[in-house]
Order: C-alpha cells, then sequence, then structure tokens
C-alpha cells in the first residue's frame, strides 16, 4: 500500500499526479483555521505533509505520530519548528536555488519603483494628472552608482549584489556574520558593521530571515542612523523590520521611501498607514511569484518529498542531521 500524505497547496496537474504515483494523496485547499482541525485528522495517518503557509508547530506535529518526511514549497522555514522536527528525526525540506534570481529581480524592481517613483508616477497618469510636461515633482533619484547596503547576505543578497554591481555599477556594502568571498571576489562587496551599514547605504536591501537573532534587527534606533536619503527595500521577511518604527521614520522624513514584499502581518490589514503612503511600494509577497520559479519550487518540493520518504536525501534539507541517525 502507498503511504498517505496531505498536501496542503494546490498543485499544476502533472506535478499531482507525480504525487499520485507515489503515495495516497489526502489535498487540503491551504492551511487556515477552517483546514487545519481537517489537517490534523488526516496526519494521524500520513507519513508525508508538503505546501506552505501554515504553522507546523509541536500541535500539529503531536497529531502525526506516522510522520517521517515534510517539504515546504518555499526557501523560509520560519513556519517551521525545526528543534521539533529534528528531535522526532523529521527532515524538514526547502526549496533554496531554484528562486533566488527571480527573488533578486524582484527587489531590484523595488528599488527601481522606490527611487523612480514608477509606482506612484502610473496612477498620476491614470488619474489624469498628466496634462503638459512634467515639474520636477515628478522627479525621482538615480540609482546607478548609489551604494548599495545588503544585510542577508546569502543566496539572494548574492544574486543581489550581482546585479546591483554589473547592471548599475553601485558600491556594495554588506554586513553578516562570516565574510562572503564570493561577493568580495566577484562584486566587490565591502563587509562591514550594522552602524556603518546604516549610515553609508543609498538603499538598505535586506534579504534576512526571520529568527529570533533577525526579529526586528532594524527597529527605532537603526532608522535613525540612516540618510535621509536612503530607501528601504524588504523582501526578507517581515518582522526583521519594526514596521511601527518604519511607519514613524517614513510619515517623519527620518528615511525617505521604502518597497516592501514582507509585512509583519500578512497579508497587509486594509488600514495600514503604508498604504496611504506615495513614497512606499507595498507588494503581496510576490518575491518568486513568477509562473516558471513557482513551477520550479513545486516541483522540487515534490522531489524532495519523495526523497525524504524513500530515504535518498541528496540536498536541501534543512536538518541534515537527522539523516546520520
Ligand atoms: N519575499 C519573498 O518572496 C522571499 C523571501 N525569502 C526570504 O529570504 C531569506 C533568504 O533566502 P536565501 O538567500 O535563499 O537564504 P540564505 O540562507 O542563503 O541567506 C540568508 C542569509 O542571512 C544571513 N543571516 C541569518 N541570520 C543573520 C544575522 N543574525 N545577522 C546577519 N546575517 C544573518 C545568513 O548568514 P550566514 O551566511 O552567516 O548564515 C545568510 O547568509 C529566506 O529565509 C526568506 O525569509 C526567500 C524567498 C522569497
Ligand atoms: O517567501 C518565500 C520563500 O520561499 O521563503
Amino acid at each position: 500500500m502507498k503511504p498517505s500524505i496531505v498536501l496542503y497547496k494546490k498543485l499544476p496537474a502533472d506535478l499531482r499526479q507525480r504525487l499520485d504515483q507515489h503515495f495516497n494523496v489526502i489535498e487540503f485547499n491551504g492551511m487556515n483555521s477552517t483546514t487545519r482541525p481537517q489537517i490534523l485528522d488526516a496526519l494521524q495517518q500520513a507519513e508525508g505533509l508538503i505546501g506552505s503557509n501554515g504553522k507546523v508547530d509541536k500541535e500539529l506535529l503531536d497529531h502525526a505520530p506516522r510522520l517521517r518526511g515534510v517539504s515546504t514549497i518555499s526557501v523560509g522555514f520560519d513556519n517551521f519548528d525545526v528543534e521539533e522536527l529534528t528531535r522526532r528525526g523529521i527532515p524538514l525540506m526547502h526549496t533554496p536555488t531554484v528562486l533566488t534570481d527571480t527573488v533578486a529581480d524582484t527587489m531590484m524592481t523595488l528599488v527601481l519603483a522606490t527611487a523612480r517613483r514608477a509606482v506612484e508616477s502610473a496612477e498620476r497618469v491614470k488619474a489624469g494628472e498628466w496634462n503638459g510636461s512634467i515639474g520636477a515633482d515628478w522627479f525621482g533619484v538615480d540609482v546607478h552608482h548609489k551604494t548599495m547596503g545588503i544585510l542577508g547576505m546569502g543566496r539572494i543578497g548574492l544574486a543581489l549584489a550581482k546585479r546591483a554591481h554589473l547592471g548599475f555599477d553601485m558600491p556594495i556594502l554588506y554586513t553578516a556574520r562570516r565574510q562572503h568571498a564570493e561577493a568580495e571576489n566577484s562584486f566587490n562587496a565591502r563587509r562591514c558593521d550594522l552602524d556603518t551599514l546604516l549610515s553609508e547605504s543609498d538603499f538598505l536591501c535586506i534579504s534576512l530571515p526571520h529568527t529570533d537573532e533577525t526579529f526586528h534587527m532594524i527597529s527605532r534606533e537603526q532608522l535613525a542612523k540612516m540618510k535621509s536619503s536612503a530607501i528601504l527595500v524588504n523582501a526578507g521577511r517581515g518582522p526583521v523590520v519594526d514596521e511601527e518604527a518604519l511607519i514613524e521614520a517614513l510619515q517623519n522624513g527620518v528615511i525617505h521611501a521604502a518597497g516592501l514584499d514582507v509585512f509583519e502581518q500578512e497579508p497587509l490589514p486594509k488600514d495600514s498607514p503604508l498604504l496611504k503612503m506615495p513614497n512606499v511600494v507595498a507588494l503581496p509577497h510576490i518575491g518568486s511569484a513568477t509562473h516558471e520559479t513557482r513551477y520550479g519550487m513545486a516541483a522540487c518540493a515534490v522531489d524532495n518529498l519523495i526523497a525524504a520518504l524513500t530515504g535518498e536525501v541528496k540536498e536541501f534539507c534543512v536538518n541534515p542531521e537527522v539523516l546520520k541517525k
């Protein structure tokens, strides 16, 4: 008999068929307050779990006595209790690499859109405000040759450094816990402490995961150290930036603008002051959201689950220590 698995994200038909070939698939339309109790029931029998967006915590794991493998259709794994999974010997698989370039493109989009006021200008055109030769009230600022500061020099940070250095001749600064030789050797990036990054960057670009260490790493004190002309771009995770402090900083001219793909609460509440600010470009967490990349992530996650449940994991395991047991 095929092992049962729980799927909590709609997959393209061919990938769903690939899962069906290996498993008895119990499918749910997302993990939310309605489906979660049903998912917990189904997990009594399930040996695998695959999806994205939904807390995989101790409560859920306590309902899953037969679980042997978990696969998230994302690179970030802040929704997962990795310690608890590891304690139970369950591998957590994720999808790095396949989305790196797409997310870096999204970050560059936010850099350009905020600096050149692309969204704001397009909205003004649609509102019928383009009535003659434009004046300085429509002007933006240059991106090329400005200093890019990268917080989170991992795969995505490196791909962003490549774009900024090779495409826009930008000097690159980065703050990291360790030296990143490829960023330095290939893209002339210079490592510095956080205070230097804050005070010298024209664009502060964040591609950090959400962890206990990174929570509110950028708050009032840090924003106050930035140039008043600086633009903050966050496509890592919302909680890395103290959103209340960011809103105040934008309202009071402490920094110039922000381009945000991630928020402390998602979807962004409809009454968020961020939605009223012309100097904010707010995207609905679309970092990896192209047809090609989302398909690639789903395919990677399906292969990852098959590998986890057949004991053939070669890569993309968040907690590889469980494989040695
Ligand atoms: N907006 C979106 O749609 C998307 C968002 N993301 C987010 O981007 C994140 C990064 O992805 P990716 O680049 O592939 O991951 P990586 O693991 O390659 O990079 C993360 C980097 O963050 C660094 N880091 C972690 N903690 C700290 C810290 N306390 N101080 C300084 N640096 C730190 C790591 O440093 P070190 O090298 O020292 O370990 C690492 O280099 C994901 O975790 C996810 O949250 C990802 C995809 C899409
Ligand atoms: O936010 C998206 C991810 O893949 O992580």
